[in-house]
Order: structure tokens, then sequence, then C-alpha cells
């Protein structure tokens, strides 16, 4: 059965000016040097996935900062896979944020409670130097690991940017996180310095973390920890005494004053231990590479995002998202990145979209999630700020649908690029992303990024990507921000299996997706190991929510999974719904979601199930989380691992194992 996954339909937004954007500048460049006639964007994009010579042009067309440039581009690394970037070259991360030297504002601090302070280049270095030498005097040398349990404040970033001076590896989790979710990570990696808040506030409520980080630095004693840092309230700004750690005060009193020493490393060396969000058993640590981070993040924010030293960009993320070290690299385009600490919906989110607008934000990090909650809410944003100055919004973190990115536009101007994206933490950076020489059509990511071979593959290994059809989202090319490894698997075992198994040699990133072969466009249509297959139709969860948002006043949340017990001889669909407050699930509006998921998608389609639900699980960087509740409903037993937010959640599902036959419907069985 095929399915008409696109609308034939106008493009929501065509750029202004397509032939004089950062890309098509790139692609001029190229022609020039290599002689070639690459005539559009695709064509660059064919050029980028087919000769490494594009990872070196990108490098000088960045103007990436080394003490040795590059020379060669690629030589064989520790498994066949992964090989090594530019081994002669020497670089430092932290130097090419700090790039920038004068008195203009580099980072932004806002937050909840309503304090706006800027930094300054000049400042963020200073910082930077006094945290670094107090570090080095402490003992931090290259491939050291420094922990944060931190709020996204600009003490994260010198934190981060310090220990990346050094060559050390920063790794840090939200303040959210519980103690064992922050003890499966740092156990494992084993930090020297362990930096940490102790009273936060989130949502108006103040957190006292004292209980929390005792435990954390005392455990970690047993791995490694030579120094646990508590940082000031941020609540009072007073210092708090805990057990078995200094002060951050006394900490920075170890800087001796002397000059900040970028120190010059390979390419391929470490920067980031990020955590797969597996939702139960300890997290799997992939260690990310300085070159590589620089490398795609400075090509996402100046060629995929079109930024350039006056813009000025706003994540709304937690430093254990990859989203913030994302963030961080937008320094490394002289942009001016603004930071937010708080609950985006405290004390409003009216106040929230306000502090947007009037930061003259232009670009804007979102993620579906929130824009379903501004328009559930019936908020119209351009009444709250007119946001004149935004030009682009980066939309990631699921899957953004086609009513959607209607929505969006509407809501938020029709000079605005939507730019949804598509990538995570395995990557560090996106597969998929924005493009502003090419038009946006509702539902479809604009384009593949450079240098990023994706393709979609059926599960013999064929590729599929020209028949309309969904499938696997794989990348037949190595590229510069593949992990460096998972700290402590050694013989890449672990990793190869996480990524190469399904496919030999081949990166499975485990997304369903499909392109569109008229416009180019590609559609992400949910986790692969969460497609749906009753009676064995494949298709993604996504395509229901998208279905759903007509719903939006009534419906809060939804998760739908498919189910496959033993007694069972074929997979069938449960969707679930959170209703907003005071509705209920009634046959009368299960009878209407039902006749609309088969009026816009098929019969098949239909869910055997709908079903109220009191919460919907997510992890701790808001993905929904269904292969979990889908394990659950099929007669496993899980543990939560520290990575679902809302833990107690999973056991409201324990209940639909034993489900039995769903009521025929008289106009699916017509229909079949
Ligand atoms: C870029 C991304 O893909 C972010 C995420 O969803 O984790």
């Amino acid at each position: 059965m095929s399915t008409t996954y696109f609308e034939d339909s106008p493009p929501l937004w065509v750029p202004t000016n397509p032939r004089w954007t950062p890309s098509e500048n790139l692609r001029r460049l190229i022609n020039y040097k290599h002689g070639l006639n690459l005539k559009d964007y695709h064509d660059l994009h064919k050029y980028s996935v087919e000769d490494y010579a594009f990872w070196l042009d990108l490098w000088e067309y960045l103007g990436i900062i080394s003490s040795v440039p590059p020379k060669t581009i690629t030589a064989e690394g520790y498994i066949p896979e992964v090989p090594l970037w530019f081994p002669e070259a020497r670089l430092n991360y932290a130097e090419n944020m700090l790039a920038r030297r004068d008195d203009a504002i580099c980072i932004t601090a806002g937050g909840e409670n309503g304090v706006v302070i800027d930094y300054s280049y000049r400042q963020l270095r200073d910082m930077v130097r006094q945290m670094s030498r107090a570090m080095r005097n402490y003992g931090v040398t290259k491939g050291d690991r420094v922990a944060a349990i931190v709020n996204n404040t600009v003490t994260a970033v010198v934190i981060c940017l310090a220990t990346a001076s050094i060559g050390g590896i920063f790794s840090s989790t939200a303040t959210d996180m519980g103690t064992q979710g922050v003890l499966d990570r740092y156990r494992q990696i084993k930090p020297k310095l362990v930096f940490a808040e102790t009273e936060v506030a989130y949502a108006g409520k103040h957190i006292n973390l004292l209980p929390k980080i005792t435990e954390v630095f005392r455990d970690l004693r047993n791995f490694g920890l030579q120094q646990a840092i508590t940082l000031p309230s941020l609540i009072s700004g007073k210092e708090i005494v805990v057990p078995d750690s200094i002060l951050l005060s006394k900490f920075l009193a170890k800087d001796d004053g002397r000059e900040l020493i970028f120190e010059q490393l390979p390419f391929n060396q470490p920067l980031f231990i990020l955590y797969s969000s597996g939702t139960s058993g300890p997290p799997k640590c992939i260690v990310h590479s300085a070159g590589g981070v620089l490398l795609q993040g400075k090509k996402e924010m100046r060629l995929h995002m079109a930024m350039e030293a006056d813009d000025t960009y706003f994540q709304f993320t937690t430093t254990g998202w990859m989203m913030w070290t994302f963030m961080l690299t937008g320094l490394a385009a002289g942009v001016r990145v603004v930071l937010y600490d708080g609950s985006p919906f405290y004390p409003d989110i009216r106040k929230y979209l306000k502090f947007i607008g009037d930061q003259r934000v232009t670009m804007l990090g979102t993620s579906p999630r929130f824009l379903a909650e501004v328009q559930g809410k019936g908020i119209k944003p351009l009444e709250l700020a007119s946001f004149e100055a935004l030009k682009t919004m980066c939309v990631t973190g699921a899957v953004l649908t086609s009513p959607m990115f209607r929505w969006t536009q509407q809501a938020f101007g029709e000079k605005v690029q939507l730019a949804s994206t598509s990538g995570g933490t395995d990557i560090c950076t996106g597969f998929v992303s924005g493009c502003s020489s090419l038009p946006v059509y509702a539902g479809e990511i604009q384009a593949k990024s450079l240098g990023m071979k994706v393709e979609v593959w059926d599960p013999s290994g064929n590729n599929i990507e020209h028949t309309g059809t969904a499938g696997e989202l794989v990348c037949t090319r190595p590229h510069p921000s593949l992990p460096v490894k998972f700290w402590g698997d050694d013989s890449g075992a672990k990793f190869r299996d996480a990524y190469y198994s399904t496919y030999p040699g081949i990166w499975r990133q485990g997304d369903f997706m499909v392109i569109n072969p008229k416009t180019k466009g590609l559609m992400i249509l949910g986790r692969s190991d969460g497609v749906l297959n009753p009676s064995g139709v494949r298709f993604g969860s996504g395509e229901i929510y998208s279905v759903l948002e007509e719903f939006t006043s009534v419906i809060e949340d939804s998760l739908c999974v498919g189910q496959r017990r033993a007694q069972d001889k074929d997979e069938r669909v449960l969707l679930f719904l959170k209703m907003r407050e005071g509705r209920k699930l009634d046959d009368k509006l299960v009878r209407e979601i039902k006749d609309a998921i088969r009026k816009a998608l098929s019969t098949r389609h239909v869910p055997a199930f709908v079903l109220q639900v009191e919460d919907i699980p997510y992890t701790v960087n808001g993905k929904r989380i269904e292969i979990a509740v889908k394990q659950i409903v099929s007669g496993s037993n899980l543990k939560p691992s520290g990575t679902v937010a809302n833990p107690e959640s999973l056991k409201l599902y324990y209940k639909y194992r034993d489900l039995g036959t769903p009521e025929p419907v008289a106009s699916v069985k017509a229909k079949l």
C-alpha cells in the first residue's frame, strides 16, 4: 500500500534573494577553486558528499582558526567506519569560540526571574581565563574529564570553554536529572572535577540541590573525583557550604593571573561527552571531537541557518541536551547567544515570548512541543511582540508536522524561514536541515545538510529515496562529527553495534524517513524502532500526531505505539491521549479522531484503541518515549533509567497489556 505523504501545495516561504545566500557563496567559491560548474544547492550537496575535499573547502570558507593548518583530509581510524580527520592540523575549540576580543555582546543571560545581563567577548574571555588558570592549578590537563550539574547560565559556558582551552573533556547534565541518572553517567567517565549548582528556581519553585549533590560528590570520590566545586545559589546569589567540596570563589582564587593558553590539539581531540537517551539500562557515553563539533556546528550556523556576526541566536535548551553544545558554537560564528534559565511557562509563556521579541532574536531555536503548547493555549505570538528581527526558526527535538508548519508560519510571520532540523546527540549536529536558498514546503525539512550523505534504505539495503517510499535514514559516508568513540569501549564493539549492525559498515540513525521526489524535501516520520506495522503496513507515529493537531484545543498530548504480544498474530496500534484540564475522552471524540485519521491517512492507520491516560512519558531532553511504552504494553517489564523525566508515568501503561479485542467500527470494516 502506498501512502501519500506530501501535499501538492505552494511553498510556505520562498527566499527573497536565493542567489545571494551563504551556501550560494560557497558554491561559487568551490566552482572557482576547482573549475567546477555546480549549478545549485543540490549540485553543491552532491559534490560535498562525493569529494572529501569539500571539508577542506569548508574549513577555509568558515575561517577555522588553527596553529597548524590541515594537510591530509583523512587517515585510517581506530575502526574502519571512523576515519581520522585532518591528522596534521592543530587547533583549539575555545580559541575559535573566543576569536573576537572586542566589547561586542556575545552572551545575554536571562531567565524566568526577569534579570537580564549582557557579557562582551572581552568579559567572557577574562572569565574563561580565570577559570582556566584555576583549573590548571588544580591539576587539570589534556584528556581530563570536567563534569557539571548546572543550569543554562554564563557560568556553565565559562566552565565548558575553560575546560576546552586546556584540552579537557566537558560533560554536563541539567540540574533536574535525578541522582541515579547523574551517577549512571559520571561514574562511567570518572571526572577529575565536578561543578554543581546548589539552589535553583524552576517554574517559580525553589529547588534545594544539596541532598543530591552531597550524595553525588560522595559517590564520585570512589570514581576518581579529586575536587567538587559548588556554585552560588541561583536564587539568592549566596555561597552555600556543602561537605567535601569547595566554593567557586575559593576555586577561582587559584587563578594566578597568567594568560589564557589555548592548547593546540589534534582535530579528533575529545571535547564533549554526551549521553544516549536509552530509557532503560546505563546510557552510552558518546565522545565528540573538538574539530568535528566546531566544523559541523559552524557549518550549520553559517551555511544552513545563514547566521552572520550581527545575528542573535536564542536556543531553548538545558545543559543536558546536545542543542546546548550546538548553541555554543554560535560564538564561533560571532553571533550573540541568548541563554535562558528557567521554565518558558513561568510566570507566563507570554512573558517568555515577549522576552524573545524584545531581545531582537534573529534565529529562534525551539521544539514542536513548545509550539504545540503555544497553539493549544490560543496564544498569538505576533500580538505579544513584533518579532520583526526574526529571520529563521530552527525547530528540532521531534517531528514538525505539516499543520504545525502552517500554524507556526502564520503565528510568527510569513517572512520567517522555518528550518526544521534533525540529527542528534550521536553526531552533535544535523543530518538534514534548513537552506536559505531553497523554498520551505509544509511538513518538509528543506535539504540534506552539506557533507552528509543521507539516503533512505529499505530493509534489504536498497536506496529507495527516489521512490517517495519511507525507509531507514542512513548515512553512507563518514563525516567529521562521527563520535570519536563511546567512553570505555576501546575496541569499538559497542559503538559498531549501536550504529553499524543493521547494514554492515553503514550508519543507521534509527529514524524513519521519506523524501519528496518533486521538491527533494524530507520528512521524518518517527523513530524507526517505533514504526507501526499493523497488517504489514509500515508507518510512523508522526503521521498520527499530525492528524491530532486538529484536536489541540481538547487534547494536550498523545503517544502512539504498536502492541505486539506473544498471543497476538499481528501488531495493533494503541493511541494514548492526555486530555486538557477539564476535558474527557468520550465515544464521540474517539469516533471523530478515528474518522480524521481515516480521512487524512487510510483505514489501515486507524488505531485499534484510543485511550485516555494521565501522563505521557518524556526523556529529560523533551522527547516522547515510545519504545519503552511499546515494550511495556507488549509484555516486557522495564526499570526506567535516569533519562526518563517522569518515570512514574511508565507505570500507567502496564494495565494495557491485557486489552481485549477492539470493538469493530462499522466504517472501518466497510472500508477494509
Ligand atoms: C538536531 C537534533 O536532532 C536535536 C535532537 O532532536 O536531539
